[in-house]
């Protein structure tokens, strides 16, 4: 029997045979340019995250409708005539509004009760009224798209929750917030009860 040594694989180490070591294959992606680059698929990318805000009972969308479809609603829960009152009083109201009549603004929003969204022109209401009644929950002014509006009657039915608003408070123009959550949404008609006027500074 012979002692000659063997290779694992049986072959005989004299021979002096050489195998190659397989090499890593470098496989590069294909560009997106690359007509082998598959197309990523929409459900492949990453997922929007929709956090669900849970509503108080009643504050739903149908809700908002049927409350500001009615106007007995509007000086009771929208805008009060309290708050009427108060900007005709106001001295820089009475400035940036100087074009109408005061004794004709007070006949038309006191006595004819006529909602501010209806007032042709609109008033002019000035960022540092704005600025004063953007407080919190229950007095919250602000400014979408360079109109003015009292949404304190909106927070607790805005789908996204009333602390993403309350948050950004302080914005100058929410309307680039608001574009960046959902552009689609049709703001003019939803808070259409909650419009003062056009901001001025
Ligand atoms: C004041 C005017 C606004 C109105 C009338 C309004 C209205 C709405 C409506 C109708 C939805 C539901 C949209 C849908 O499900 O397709 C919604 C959702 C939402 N809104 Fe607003 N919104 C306003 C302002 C804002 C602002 C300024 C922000 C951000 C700072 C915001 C953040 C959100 C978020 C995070 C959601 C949830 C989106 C989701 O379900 O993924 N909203 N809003």
């Amino acid at each position: 029997m012979s002692n000659r040594s063997v290779n694992r694989d049986g072959t005989d180490p004299k021979l002096n045979i050489r195998f190659s070591v397989p090499q890593r294959i470098n496989v590069t992606q294909p560009t997106t340019s690359s007509p082998l680059h598959m197309p990523v698929s929409r459900s492949a990318r990453k997922p929007l995250v929709r956090t669900k805000i849970k509503l108080d009972p009643g504050h739903s969308a149908l809700d908002w409708h049927s409350l500001t479809s009615d106007p007995e609603n509007y000086h009771s829960k929208f805008i009060s005539l309290q708050l009427i009152q108060g900007l005709l009083d106001d001295p820089i109201f009475q400035r940036d509004n100087s074009k109408f009549p005061p004794s004709q603004l007070r006949a038309q929003l006191l006595l004819q009760k006529i909602p501010l969204y209806k007032m042709m022109p609109p008033l002019r209401i000035n960022r540092e009224i704005v600025n004063r009644h953007c407080q919190g929950e229950d007095e919250f002014w602000c400014v979408i798209n360079g109109k003015v509006y009292d949404i304190s009657g909106y927070l607790k039915f805005h789908p996204g929750g009333p602390k993403i608003l309350l948050r950004h408070r302080d914005s100058d123009d929410l309307i680039t917030l608001f574009n960046k959550y959902h552009q689609w949404v049709n703001y003019e008609k939803l808070l259409q009860v909650c419009f003062i006027g056009l901001v001025c500074e």
